[in-house]
Parts: C-alpha cells; sequence; structure tokens
C-alpha cells in the first residue's frame, strides 16, 4: 500500500508542486521558529529547517510520509529569507540586481510511524539581469515578492528579471521535485 503523503508547508507552491508529481497529499502546517545557526553553513541549516517543519507535524500524526522544505538565498555572505516588509523587499532587490545569487532549498521526509528522517538540499545559481529603482518599487507594488525567500518570484512576473539559471528550477520556486521524489521512495512511496 502507498503511505499517505503530508506536506509540512503553508506555501501553496510547494502542494501545486506536489500535486503536478501527481502525489495526492494533505498539508498540516504547524510554525516553526525559522532561525538560522550563525556557525553552520546554509545547506546545514536549510536541511536542520526543513526536518523541524516536517518533524513538528510527524510528531502531530500517527502514520504518513511527512515532507518538509525550506528556501533562502544567498548573496555576498548574506541569507535571505522572506523580506519583513516592502522597504526589506525593496532592500533585497536592490542588492540582487545585477548579480548572481545563489538559492539553496532543504527537503526533509519523515516517516510518521518510525520518526525516520531523510533530507538533502540543493544548490542553484541564478543571475538576476540589473534592475532600476522605478523597475524594484513597481514589482514590490504588485506584492508578489513579500512572502518569497530573495524577494521575488521565479515562478511569476519576478521571471521577467532572471537572465539564467544553473540547477534545479523547481528548488527555487521552494520544492526540488527530483530530490522529493527520490526521499519519498527511499521512505517506501511508490509512484
Ligand atoms: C526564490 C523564490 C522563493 N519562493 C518561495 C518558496 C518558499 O515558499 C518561500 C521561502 O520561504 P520558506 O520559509 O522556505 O517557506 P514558506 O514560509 O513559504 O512555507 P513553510 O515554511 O510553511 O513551508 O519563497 C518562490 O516561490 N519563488 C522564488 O523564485
Amino acid at each position: 500500500m502507498v503511505p499517505e503523503v503530508v506536506l509540512a508547508s503553508s506555501s501553496p507552491r510547494r502542494t501545486e508542486l506536489l500535486r503536478m508529481l501527481g502525489i495526492a497529499h494533505r498539508v498540516v502546517s504547524v510554525p516553526v521558529n525559522e532561525t538560522m545557526i550563525f556557525g553552520d553553513s546554509v545547506p546545514s541549516n536549510v536541511s536542520r529547517l526543513a526536518r523541524e517543519k516536517a518533524l513538528a507535524v510527524a510528531s502531530r500524526v500517527t502514520q504518513g510520509l511527512v515532507i518538509g522544505a525550506d528556501t533562502v538565498v544567498v548573496f555576498d555572505n548574506q541569507i535571505f529569507g522572506k523580506p519583513t516588509d516592502a522597504n526589506d523587499a525593496v532592500d533585497m532587490l536592490r542588492k540582487l540586481q545585477g548579480h548572481v545569487h545563489e538559492v539553496f532549498s532543504g527537503v526533509a521526509v519523515i516517516d510518521a510511524k518510525t520518526l525516520m528522517a531523510r533530507m538533502d538540499y540543493r544548490r542553484v545559481e541564478v543571475k538576476m539581469r540589473k534592475l532600476s529603482d522605478a523597475e524594484i518599487v513597481s514589482y514590490v507594488n504588485t506584492r508578489e515578492p513579500l512572502d518569497k525567500a530573495g524577494a521575488y518570484a521565479i515562478q511569476g512576473v519576478g521571471a521577467r528579471f532572471i537572465e539564467w539559471i544553473c540547477g534545479d528550477y523547481y528548488a527555487v520556486v521552494g520544492l526540488p521535485l527530483e530530490l522529493t521524489a527520490h526521499l519519498l521512495i527511499e521512505s517506501g512511496y511508490s509512484f
């Protein structure tokens, strides 16, 4: 029997991506404190946060495979999560424009019965073209960037600003699908 899949995320993008793969699932989201540990690397931080998000839900359901994920943008030794407000979004985009930055997406799959956790991450390079201040302000006014790490959505209006990427497109949107499918299969799921 194929195990039930539970998505531990409030992100509508992640639900859509799982649906795209044909993975039936329910969504159970529990707020988790998303602070980075400074001595740790970005890959271990996003993997740990993905695991914490999944664990918060796995401890509340009796069975199933629980998926957690975490996505951040890194540029010039700074980590950009979701902007705190519109001004923060403008600041982020002023820094990112004209440069290559990295996106790290961690994914964890936890078997709720055994609490066995599998996790990994993907790293993607993204080149954002130069943006004028007027373009940045008008983009932030669309409100699209306000709930996105790095203050842009590659899958939305923000696509206009992205020259190229190197890596898994779906990791930028928030859920690396090849990795997620791999972790699910290792945990007993079958397609
Ligand atoms: C860079 C980028 C990020 N994002 C999104 C993916 C994530 O939803 C979000 C990063 O925030 P996360 O903290 O990873 O996720 P979340 O708060 O949206 O959801 P939850 O913690 O409940 O799982 O940024 C895009 O949608 N498009 C992009 O191009």
